[in-house]
């Protein structure tokens, strides 16, 4: 399990931050002394400072202003462990596809000798060991749902594994009021108590029901999804950025490298004052379903700007089309912010229920993912057809299929009509991903994806024009595509900012580097 991160002085892992820049850490006070002579020069006070409301509980705020881009906080997680549900992975290095068992709990291992055993399995294999009986893992493929458990014992673990990380989790939101355990959750608790033995585990432990619940909860208020480079994904508790509250407008980005450590930083430029805020859920769904999403997960009803217009910022993303004949108006919700409210037409007295609005809405989004799991030009166009005789251009529906669409438009040799068409589709699209997310917080991949669309495009119609200027715009574009990406070279939409950047050169030998 990682530590907090490396000692400054002799790496070892440490535990103890620098009070005055928070960042720096050292396994002890000889080697914090020891370092000082150079650190007084580097350390300067964090640029966020904690602040709390009745409305929000803990939450961070820019000390100073801060210019898009800057780092605002680095730090490794406090625990990571198997998502909830996950095909059985490696309880070592969390790799999916795991062929091996573990000699003693026989839980999956990527191989007896994983080298993850000792920091992340070993605790909790003395644990599993006591189980009844062994669990058999059939089947590789499908997600287990013994796996729930295991981060969750991986919680309770930290009581005397590190007493240190263990008081970072007890100060965690867990929204004990406001949340009630799903009937999923109470099974995992048992099977911890009864199976897995905690209810034997005696005086010195903490096991109760309720304290299990209660890290259940911390689980779910906090903890962040991070996708690792061999593809598997794993769930991360951080001290720190888990204070960040939510908008559907962020001003941070949160990115991870290869070894799960996180960078915060700026995705527009934040003034001294402004709270610090990240997205906990879909950037490109609608807005009744992003709220459903945020109440049943984190127990809040999100007030956001972006919630409480029901334009959702003049883009029209979950408009659907009113079917008065010829009436030409637009449905959108009457009161974003209030549950089950109406929505209205925006131009005749047209209305339907949010429930008929979610159906329709559900309807289309299965009709969506069959097209998808199968894409081909014309079929994607031919439901962009059916979908725009009941959404607005822009729906989030249109949004998923236009984005698959541009990656198989204008192939082999396309014409200047095709090229027209892949434009302005690419152009279309752009807009509405920059207004969303101006800085990229939450929709980098989609838009750097755009962009080198895009910029295919323009590359095709400066060989059939011999216009050099569509050339030099497709080089801003690639230049955003390698800006967008640039802290995912460890994953595969990495490959994408090294395509790009082999793009910029060839133009460049064509046109120069002006
Ligand atoms: C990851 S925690 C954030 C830190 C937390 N406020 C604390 O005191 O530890 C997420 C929880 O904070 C609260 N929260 C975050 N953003 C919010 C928002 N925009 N409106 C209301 N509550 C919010 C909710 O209780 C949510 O479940």
């Amino acid at each position: 399990m990682p530590e907090l991160g490396p000692c400054a002085v002799c790496t070892i892992p440490a535990e103890n931050r620098c009070a005055g820049c928070k960042t720096t850490l050292y396994c002890s006070k000889e080697h914090q002394k020891q370092d000082w002579k150079t650190h007084k020069f580097l350390c300067k006070p964090p640029l966020y400072k904690e602040g709390s409301s009745p409305e929000l509980g803990r939450y961070l705020v820019a000390a100073r202003d801060i210019e898009v881009g800057q780092t605002i906080i680095t730090e490794t997680p406090i625990i990571i462990g198997p998502k909830q549900v996950t095909p059985p992975v490696c309880l070592g290095c969390l790799k999916p596809g795991p062929k091996a068992r573990c000699q003693l709990c026989k839980w999956p291992l990527c191989d007896e000798e994983c080298p993850g055993w000792d920091t992340n399995h070993a605790i909790e294999c003395a644990a599993l060991v006591r189980a009844e009986k062994p669990l058999t893992f059939s089947d590789l493929q499908k997600p287990h749902a013994a796996y729930e458990a295991i981060t969750l014992l991986r919680l309770v673990l930290m009581q005397k594994k590190s007493p240190k990380k263990w008081k970072l989790i007890q100060e965690m939101e867990a929204n004990e009021k406001k949340r009630e355990p799903s009937a999923e959750e109470k099974k995992i608790v048992q099977f911890l108590l009864t199976y897995v033995g905690l209810s034997k585990w005696g005086p010195t432990w903490d096991t109760s029901e309720k304290t299990l619940h209660r890290l259940a909860g911390v689980l779910q208020v906090n903890a962040l999804d991070v996708r690792l480079p061999h593809g598997g994904e794993v769930m991360a508790l951080f001290p720190t950025t888990s204070l960040i509250e939510h908008s559907c407008i962020p001003n941070i980005r949160i990115v991870f490298d290869p070894m799960c450590r996180m960078t915060v930083s700026a995705s527009k430029d934040i003034k001294e004052g402004e709270h610090l805020q990240t997205m906990y859920t879909h950037a490109l769904w609608a807005t009744f379903q992003r709220r459903e999403h945020l109440f049943s997960n984190k127990q809040f009803w999100c007030k956001c700007p972006r919630c409480s217009d029901p334009t959702e910022l003049g883009t029209m993303f979950g408009a659907m089309r009113c079917v008065a004949p010829d009436c030409g108006g637009f449905l959108l919700p009457t009161a974003p912010l209030e549950a089950g409210a109406d929505w209205a037409c925006t131009k005749c007295v047209g209305r339907l229920s949010e429930k008929q609005i979610a159906d329709l809405t559900g309807h289309l989004g299965q009709i969506v993912d069959e097209a998808l799991a199968q894409p081909t030009e014309s079929s994607l166009k031919d439901l962009l057809e059916k979908l725009n005789a009941v959404t607005h251009e822009n729906h989030f529906r249109q949004y998923a299929v236009k984005h698959s669409l541009i990656q198989l438009m204008a192939k082999n040799v396309p014409t200047k009509d095709e090229l027209d068409e892949k434009q302005q589709l690419c152009e279309h699209l752009l807009k509405v991903t920059q207004t969303l997310d101006p800085g990229g917080a939450r929709l980098a991949v989609y838009e750097a994806v755009i962009c080198y669309e895009l910029h295919n495009a323009l590359v095709g119609r400066a060989q059939k024009e011999n216009d050099d200027s569509l050339l030099a715009r497709a080089k801003v574009l690639l230049l955003r595509v390698v800006y967008l990406l640039r802290f995912d070279e460890h994953l595969p939409e990495g490959q994408l900012a090294t395509v790009a950047t082999k793009k910029i050169n060839e133009i460049e030998e064509k046109i120069g580097k002006s």
